[in-house]
């Protein structure tokens, strides 16, 4: 799968084998191995382990990337080399500010690399993160960019607004990826739906998420609709060129661009 095809990207912490088992029976798009905040200092090393020997294992078709820690953390060259030469997809990058950190993490790794933005220096350097050698997506960090920013936690996403379309602009300006951050209301599903409803009118291609039940509604929001699907399938069929009339509105090049991509994509998650 391409990464702008995931919808469900699904965080777990590398020291916890009993989510990792059950990683491997969710729907999601991509694993995430996180060996960044979701591990304790003492369980780094070990979780290291566990996350090596579970890209050995595999995840099936799903991607799957590992957070390492930042830079100038103790873990932090270790985990670089570990994965060179492994299965991961990706390497994770959080907390990242310039686009050297990503070039350093893509020539020592080899491997593509998502770098996370979560810091009002990161937004304000996504242009030049995105554009940079080594870098594949970007993903929103709104837990950290709230603090960065002062924003109380419980204040909704209007002060996230100015930095989320900043990054969507940044990463489709490289022709690269872009999702959405975790939703940390573990039981409020309708919560859950309303944001990625709006982050996928804000452009982002799907959501990262930290709990399996979030699987399915980032699925069903991200993934094509079958009313889209068939909207966009009777589009390419009547499209002949230029603009003309299609079902009371005007058509052009570009509609039938975007009604092929929509297939494409369906295709791809399997819709
Ligand atoms: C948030 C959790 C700690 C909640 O854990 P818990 O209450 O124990 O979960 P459940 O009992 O509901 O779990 C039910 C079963 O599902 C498995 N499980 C739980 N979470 C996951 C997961 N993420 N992936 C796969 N499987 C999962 C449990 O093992 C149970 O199965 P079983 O054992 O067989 O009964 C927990 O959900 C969790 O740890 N989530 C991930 C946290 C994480 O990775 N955080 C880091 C990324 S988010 C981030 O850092 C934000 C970003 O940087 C920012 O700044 O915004
Ligand atoms: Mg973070």
């Amino acid at each position: 799968m391409l990464l702008r095809h995931a919808r469900s990207l699904l965080f777990l912490p590398a020291s916890n084998p009993r989510a990792i088992a059950k990683a491997r029976t969710l729907p999601c798009d991509m694993v995430i191995l996180d060996l960044e905040d979701a591990v304790a200092d003492d369980r780094k090393a070990e979780a290291l382990d566990r996350a090596l020997e579970a890209l050995g294992e595999g995840f099936g078709l799903r991607l799957a990337a590992v957070r390492i820690n930042v830079e100038g953390a103790a873990t932090h060259g270790r985990e670089m080399i570990a994965l060179k030469g492994t299965a991961a997809d990706y390497v994770v990058l959080p907390k990242v500010e310039h686009p050297k950190q990503v070039k350093d993490v893509f020539s020592v790794s080899q491997k593509p690399v998502i770098a996370m933005i979560e810091s009002a220096r990161g937004v304000l350097a996504a242009n030049a993160i995105a554009a940079g050698e080594g870098c594949a997506g970007l993903f929103m960090g709104n837990n950290d960019l709230r603090r960065d920013l002062g924003l109380p936690d419980n204040a909704g996403r209007a002060g996230l607004g100015l930095a989320m379309q900043t990054v969507v602009l940044a990463a489709r300006a490289s022709g690269i990826a872009v999702f959405d951050g975790v939703f940390n209301r573990l039981d409020d599903e309708a919560g859950l739906e309303a944001e990625c409803a709006e982050g996928h009118a804000l452009g982002f291609d799907g959501k990262t998420l930290i709990h399996p039940a979030q699987v399915p509604v980032a699925n069903q929001v991200f993934g094509p609709d079958a009313q889209a699907l068939a909207d966009a399938r009777r589009l390419i069929e009547a499209a002949t060129g230029g603009a003309e009339r299609f079902e009371g509105r005007m058509i052009e090049t570009m509609h039938v661009e975007q009604a092929k991509a929509l297939v494409a994509r369906a295709e791809a998650v399997g819709e």
